[in-house]
């Protein structure tokens, strides 16, 4: 039977070189590509027709961030297929990054300096905002939509006598310190991003204890420091054509400096190969790029509790429940416009017009 495998952020970055390896792979997958951006997506689709001439793409429109649009985006991918064996949760974003430049400074002379370029823990902070719908962008982006998709695809996800995958990219930057289950969309803090990523190795382990009996596995990997749009905006393009020598020689201190997509995508791919009864719950498998240039990938333990993972899954669902009746009972505004008349003729009466 053909597979079927739907990536979201496909448009560009490690989503795109991600299909391309996909295909690469397997060539009867059939994979959808979700894209916020159609023109860009349809420009990514024609660039791997180009050297997949017989596969077999399709495109879907999908900002994560927008609970409208995961809802209408899952009513359409349930209208096209009947089963998803693999879902990429892939797209991401890190808005308005601000480097530390004191915090390098002293770090790179410290005993810490492997491990400070690896997670750049104490480098970044990001400015947030507040999407249409009145959640934290962040937060709505890299976890919220992506768990609003995962529910709403639960009937093609979970089919009777097959299995399937769940794959977040999540990231070295995920920290506990930066999560807190009092502000699970980051409100307060200035790392919106690191909270995000460890909420995401906490919602991966609680989705396993959920849906391990239906028949879906959930895992998450790092792809290392890859260099990619969200990289690049963290400083000025002058300041990396400066820096790139400098972060080909971290390769050789630290494996975790992956830097092409394609070394990056390393973990995602194995995933792909992998029978998903036969990986560990709790692991977050890491790409890892050798001063050699030798790909290979590693299982390290997620630092995350039981209790917690089920305290966030149960906040997530309480927030669905809110966001969907919200959406629903809005559209129910719009397809009733007589109501607005007839409040409108209440207001006209109260005022004696
Ligand atoms: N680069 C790195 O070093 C690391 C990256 N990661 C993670 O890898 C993932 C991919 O990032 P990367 O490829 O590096 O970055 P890119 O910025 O290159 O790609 C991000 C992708 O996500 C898409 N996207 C962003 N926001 C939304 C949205 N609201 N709805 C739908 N799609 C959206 C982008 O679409 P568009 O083209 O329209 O902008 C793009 O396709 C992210 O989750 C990131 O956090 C993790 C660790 C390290
Ligand atoms: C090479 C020199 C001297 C300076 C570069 C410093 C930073 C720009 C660089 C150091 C550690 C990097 C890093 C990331 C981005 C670029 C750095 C901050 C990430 C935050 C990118 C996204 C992720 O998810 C993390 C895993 C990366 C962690 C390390």
């Amino acid at each position: 039977m053909r597979k079927v495998v739907l990536v979201t952020g496909a448009s560009g970055g490690l989503g795109l070189v991600l299909c391309e390896r996909l295909l690469s792979l397997d060539s009867q997958v059939h994979l959808c590509m979700a894209c916020r951006n159609v023109r860009k997506g349809e420009a990514a689709r024609n660039g791997l027709l180009a050297s997949h001439a017989d596969a077999d793409i399709a495109l879907l429109q999908l900002d994560v961030s927008s609970v409208r649009s995961v809802l209408k985006a899952a009513q359409e991918f349930k209208m096209r297929y009947n089963r998803l064996d693999y879902l990429y949760l892939n797209a991401g974003i890190m808005p308005n990054p601000k480097l530390n430049f004191k915090a390098l400074f002293k770090g790179i002379f410290s005993r810490n300096v492997v491990r400070m370029f690896a997670t750049a823990d104490g480098l970044l902070t990001q400015e947030d905002r507040l999407t249409s719908d009145g959640l934290q962008e962040v937060f709505a982006t890299n976890i919220f939509g992506h768990f609003l998709l995962t529910r709403e695809l639960e009937p093609v996800l979970c089919q009777p006598g097959l299995t399937s995958q769940l794959i977040w990219t999540s990231s070295n930057n995920a920290r506990r310190s930066a999560f807190s289950l009092d502000d699970i969309q980051h409100k307060k803090g200035s790392e919106p991003y690191s909270s995000s990523k460890y909420a995401s190795d906490l919602l991966s382990v609680a989705l396993n204890r959920h849906y391990n009996n239906k028949g879906l596995y959930s895992s998450v990997i790092c792809p290392g420091v890859v260099m990619t749009n969200l990289t690049y905006g963290i400083l000025p393009s002058s300041v990396w054509t400066l820096l790139m020598p400098i972060m080909w020689l971290i390769r050789i201190l630290t494996n975790t400096f992956t830097l092409a997509p394609y070394n990056g995508a390393e973990a995602l791919c194995w995933l792909f190969q992998q029978k998903p009864e036969s990986l560990d719950p709790v692991a977050k498998y890491h790409s890892l790029t050798s001063g050699m240039g030798k790909n290979y990938i590693e299982a390290r333990k997620l630092d995350v509790d039981e209790d917690m993972a089920e305290a966030l899954y149960e906040k997530l669902l309480q927030l669905e429940k809110k966001m969907c009746k919200k959406v629903r009972n809005e559209e129910e505004d719009i397809s009733d416009p007589g109501q607005y008349l007839n409040h409108n003729d209440t207001f006209k009466r109260a005022l004696h017009l």
